[in-house]
This record gives C-alpha cells, sequence and structure tokens, in this order.
C-alpha cells in the first residue's frame, strides 16, 4: 500500500490544468480567473468629493471665511466652471471636485444665508478629497490564477471590465454502485439504503469549482457497470463510488480495466479510505472511492479537492493542515494514515470515541478532520496535532 502523499503525488501526474473561456462578469464569482487583467480606467476618474459639503479653496478655508455659492456639483453632473477666490460650489459625495477648488467643508461646518456660507468649525480633519486613481489607475491588473470572491467581482466591474477568462470547469461524471442503492425519495426495500455520499460529492464538487454530473445508479454486474462507463465518456474525471474493495460483487477494478483503464494505484495507507483506486481511462482521469460513506467524503477532501485545483489551474498542493492541542489523550495510531472527525473550537480539538466509517452522523457533526501519520505513538491532552478543517 501507498502512502497518502504517495497517492497525492500520483494523482497529480494523472492531472493537469484545463483550458480557458471568456465569461461574462455576472457569471464569474466562483470561477478561478485564468490570467492578468488589467483596469480599463482611473478610479475615481476624478478628483471626488467624499462628503456632502462646499468645494473651496483650502488657503481660504480658515474659520468664520465667507464665500459666495455660485453653482453645484452632483454625483454624474459635474460644475463645469471653476471655483475662484472667495467663491465656493455645493458639492456632493462622489461629485467631480471642481477646477479651483482643493477642499470640501462638510455642510455641518457651515452656515448658510441665501448664496452666502460662513465657515463655523475648524477645518483640521483632511480635505474630504479623493484623488484621481486613488483607488487604481489604468492598467493596474489583478493577477490570475485566483478564484474570484464577490469582492473581486466588485472591482472588476469598477474597472469597466464586463467579461473574463477563466478556466474550463472540470466535469466529473459521479457514478454510486451498489444493488442496494436507491435515490433520495424512492421508496426503498428493507435491504436497500438510499445513496448519500453521491450526494455529498456532488456538493462537495460543486462548491469547489468543479461541474458534477450524476450518472444512474450502476449495478453490480458487469454489463450495468460498463454501460455507466460509457455514459461517463466526455467527463474529465470519472468517479465512482464503492464497489472497490475486495467482496464478490466488487467489480469496478475490474470492468475499468477491461475497459483500458491504466491503474496508476490501488489500495492506499489511509483510513478510511483503503481501497482507493485510481487511473487513466481514456482522455479522462478516473478514481475509485470506497463506498462506505465516510471513507468516500474525507477521500473527497483529500484527493478530489486538491485535484480540482490542480485542474482549474491553482497548482498542485496537498490541502494544508492546521494545528490545535487535544482536549482529550488519543491512543497509539496503526499503520495507516487516519484521519478523525472531531469538533475544532478555539484552537482545541475534540476527537470523537466512534470512528466507523459508515456514521455520517458524525462527519455532519464534525468540523475538522484530525490526522495521524502512520505509528503515530499514543498523544497526551495538551499535545498539538495537525487537523484539515471541513
Ligand atoms: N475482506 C475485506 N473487506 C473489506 C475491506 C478489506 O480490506 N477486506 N476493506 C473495507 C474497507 S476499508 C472499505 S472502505 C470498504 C469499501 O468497500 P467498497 O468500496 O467495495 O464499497 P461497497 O462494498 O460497495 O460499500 C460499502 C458500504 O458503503 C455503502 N455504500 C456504497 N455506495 C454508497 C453510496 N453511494 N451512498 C451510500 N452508501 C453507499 C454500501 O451500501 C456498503 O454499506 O470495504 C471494506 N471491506
Ligand atoms: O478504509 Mo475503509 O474506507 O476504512 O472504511
Amino acid at each position: 500500500m501507498i502512502s497518502v502523499d504517495e497517492a497525492l503525488a500520483r494523482l497529480f501526474a494523472l492531472v493537469s490544468p484545463l483550458g480557458n473561456e471568456t465569461v461574462p462578469l455576472i457569471s464569474a464569482a466562483g470561477r478561478v480567473l485564468a490570467a492578468d487583467v488589467a483596469a480599463r480606467r482611473d478610479q475615481p476618474p476624478f478628483a471626488a468629493s467624499a462628503m456632502d459639503g462646499y468645494a473651496v479653496k483650502a488657503t481660504e478655508a480658515g474659520l468664520h471665511a465667507q464665500f459666495k455659492v455660485i453653482g453645484e456639483s452632483a454625483a454624474g453632473h459635474g460644475f463645469d466652471g471653476a471655483v475662484k477666490a472667495g467663491q465656493a460650489v455645493r458639492i456632493f459625495t462622489g461629485a467631480p471636485v471642481p477646477e479651483g477648488a482643493s477642499h470640501v467643508v462638510i455642510q455641518e461646518d457651515v452656515e448658510r444665508r441665501g448664496d452666502l456660507i460662513t465657515i463655523v468649525a475648524p477645518q483640521d480633519q483632511g480635505d474630504n478629497i479623493r484623488p484621481l486613481g486613488t483607488d487604481f489607475r489604468s492598467g493596474d491588473a489583478i493577477a490570475g490564477p485566483r478564484r474570484l470572491s464577490p469582492e473581486d467581482v466588485a472591482l472588476l466591474a469598477a474597472m469597466n471590465v464586463a467579461e473574463v477568462p477563466v478556466t474550463r470547469r472540470p466535469t466529473v461524471a459521479l457514478i454510486s454502485t451498489g444493488d442496494e442503492l436507491v435515490m433520495p425519495g424512492e421508496r426503498p426495500r428493507r435491504d436497500q439504503i438510499i445513496a448519500s455520499n453521491t450526494f455529498g460529492l456532488h456538493a462537495l464538487l460543486t462548491r469547489l469549482g468543479a461541474e458534477p454530473r450524476l450518472l444512474p445508479i450502476a449495478r453490480d454486474n458487469r454489463e450495468s457497470l460498463e454501460t455507466t462507463f460509457w455514459l461517463a465518456q466526455g467527463a474529465d474525471l470519472i468517479v465512482t463510488i464503492g464497489g472497490a474493495s475486495v467482496g464478490d460483487h466488487d467489480l469496478v477494478g475490474d470492468v475499468a480495466a477491461a475497459m483500458g483503464m491504466e491503474r496508476a494505484f490501488y489500495k492506499i495507507a489511509m483510513r478510511p479510505g483503503k481501497p482507493l483506486m485510481a487511473g487513466r481511462m481514456g482522455n479522462a482521469v478516473m478514481v475509485g472511492l470506497p463506498g462506505n460513506p465516510v471513507s468516500a467524503m474525507v477521500c473527497g477532501h483529500i484527493f478530489l479537492a486538491p485535484m480540482i485545483h490542480a485542474m482549474l489551474g491553482l497548482g498542485a498542493s496537498r490541502r494544508p493542515a492546521l494545528k490545535a492541542r487535544l482536549t482529550r489523550p488519543l491512543g497509539a495510531n496503526g499503520p495507516r494514515e487516519h484521519y478523525q472527525r472531531a469538533i475544532v473550537d478555539q484552537g482545541k480539538i475534540t476527537v470523537f470515541d466512534r470512528q466507523d466509517s459508515s456514521l455520517l452522523s458524525l462527519l455532519s457533526r464534525a468540523n475538522a478532520l484530525a490526522i495521524s501519520p502512520p505509528r503515530a505513538e499514543a498523544m497526551p491532552t495538551g499535545a498539538e496535532i495537525d487537523y484539515i478543517p471541513l
């Protein structure tokens, strides 16, 4: 059995960044910006008032100074003339500061009678003007590759960028296998269960920026598996769930091999996740996940997530681990790298007692996976352990 690191290295060797496509800005959030994108204008494109008040010359803006109001500058409606000595222009937040003015007196600091204003408070809190280009200049770039946040989208809009180059979303064919499976909402027989991790993986892949496709459940026979693999054609990644172990009905590895899958590995020193398999199948990468619900989801976090990142052009690296201190002693580990469901709260981690890989209720309660390396010794309360947030 190979280590988790070795399995990841072999998975990274199977994938490469996908090509680009252009999308309108409205659909860009969550996508991966594929190249640097430059601003098409300065922001603000003019010196702008930061407050509602009166634009005057800074040299004249002393306490008790008086000015004649000669016009108005509002956002979207600038004042065309220039401000001369003794003059003021009524101005509003976001409006262009007129030529000749260099200070905005906020209206709370002014007494107005007709066209005349008097400054009634000292002007020592800045000029209330945002200089041209203070946010960004034309040509300033937002750097790719990066996953575009809502904040990035706002910045791109301000830069007058209407469409952006993004990495194509990896398409993932999700194949559940097993005679016992029915879909949520169906009426199962007593000996059937509901396909659950299929939906968990679909949600995880969607969150990662992939485009998952649920294929019909493959039954535990060669014909059904073959048909479903055919249906998966065209996907970048084919992910099977279940049928990976050694039982008489675990046919995924055999059928995939018969259909030309070149195996990169089978079985890893990881708990849960031991029967993981992967390889190349035509133009696609195939990953066979173990069927136990928690095993499938944990493998999704530890292997599928970094693979999708790499395909999106975000680099090939293991998910970074954080550190927390144990609230209780932890027993020694066996030969497999152990990923245990746990709750992290303010730097302290409580590892659950029960870790059976069928227990989705505990996975749903957990917010972290504590990681014990193979053959790790027992750890006392307060010892630091690596974990991956969920
Ligand atoms: N003799 C051995 N038996 C097993 C070994 C072993 O080394 N020797 N490994 C065990 C480990 S570890 C795991 S993990 C499981 C993985 O088995 P499979 O990948 O073949 O999964 P199945 O047998 O098909 O299913 C296991 C379990 O999970 C349920 N399941 C399957 N698919 C789904 C789904 N989409 N949604 C919800 N639940 C699903 C299935 O009904 C079974 O209960 O093998 C051990 N056995
Ligand atoms: O490796 Mo299995 O995934 O322990 O339950």
